[in-house]
């Protein structure tokens, strides 16, 4: 492990929690109601990584087959999110060795945050559903400061509150949009081929390591990447 490392921050969505099925029923409960025809899972996996409302855009403009209006969106993004809160872990899961990996990362003395594009809202009520609330003393959601990733301001935030160094920060995610984001804000990053991007290799972003398994990162910490 770098010596310098002092701290983790991981992306949630595709990550820690495979929450697609549960995002897809909002997805589908939404285009229901608007008498839109449904989608698959697949194709959400393919959508998921901006937050819920370009969520739901791309979803709707899939079935329309247009763009949808900002009005049409506002109008929809209601129903997605009183679905959305009702159902946050009914069909999602953990990835394996998630809490034994993130155990073992605060033994190793390291401070763990969640830097997440979905709404805060859901964010902490989806960590506490898996058991993964008290291991992180940071939680960031995609609406918590006025930029995303991958703009570098969620990862700027976090090296502020902690005062950490570029290389004390490592980011570890399995979408371009946390590859992006670690090197617009100068930091190394990991990612992880199991999650979702948009049905691209993680590795053609160039992160430092590319992880098979969340346990990976470990090993990959272990020989320095
Ligand atoms: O909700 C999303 O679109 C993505 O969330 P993530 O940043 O945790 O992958
Ligand atoms: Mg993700």
């Amino acid at each position: 492990m770098s010596q310098r490392l002092k701290a983790i921050a991981f992306d949630l969505d595709g990550t820690l929690v495979d929450s697609v099925p549960d995002l897809a029923a909002a997805t589908n409960c939404t285009l229901s109601q608007l008498g839109l025809k449904t989608c698959s899972d697949d194709e959400v996996r393919t959508w998921v990584g901006n937050g819920a409302r370009v969520l739901l855009s791309r979803a709707m403009s899939h079935a329309l087959a247009r763009e949808v209006s900002e009005a049409e969106l506002n109008a929809a993004m209601p129903v997605f999110f009183d679905f959305y809160e009702q159902h946050l872990e009914r069909h999602s899961r953990l990835y394996p060795d998630v809490i034994e990996t993130l155990t073992a990362l605060r033994q190793r003395g390291l401070k763990l945050a969640v830097v997440t594009n979905k709404p805060h809202r859901f964010t902490l009520p989806l960590l506490r559903a898996f058991g993964l609330d008290e291991l992180f003393e940071l939680v960031l959601g995609g609406d918590s400061l006025a930029k995303m990733k991958p703009d570098p301001l969620p990862l700027e935030h976090v090296r502020a509150h902690w005062s950490l160094e570029r290389d004390e920060l490592l980011m570890v995610g399995d979408s371009r949009n946390d590859i992006l984001a670690a090197k617009a804000a100068g930091i190394a990053s990991f990612g992880l081929t199991y999650g979702y991007n948009y049905g691209e290799d993680i590795g053609l972003c160039g992160p430092e390591a590319v992880c098979n398994s969340f346990t990976e990162i470990l090993s990959r910490l272990d020989a320095g990447y």
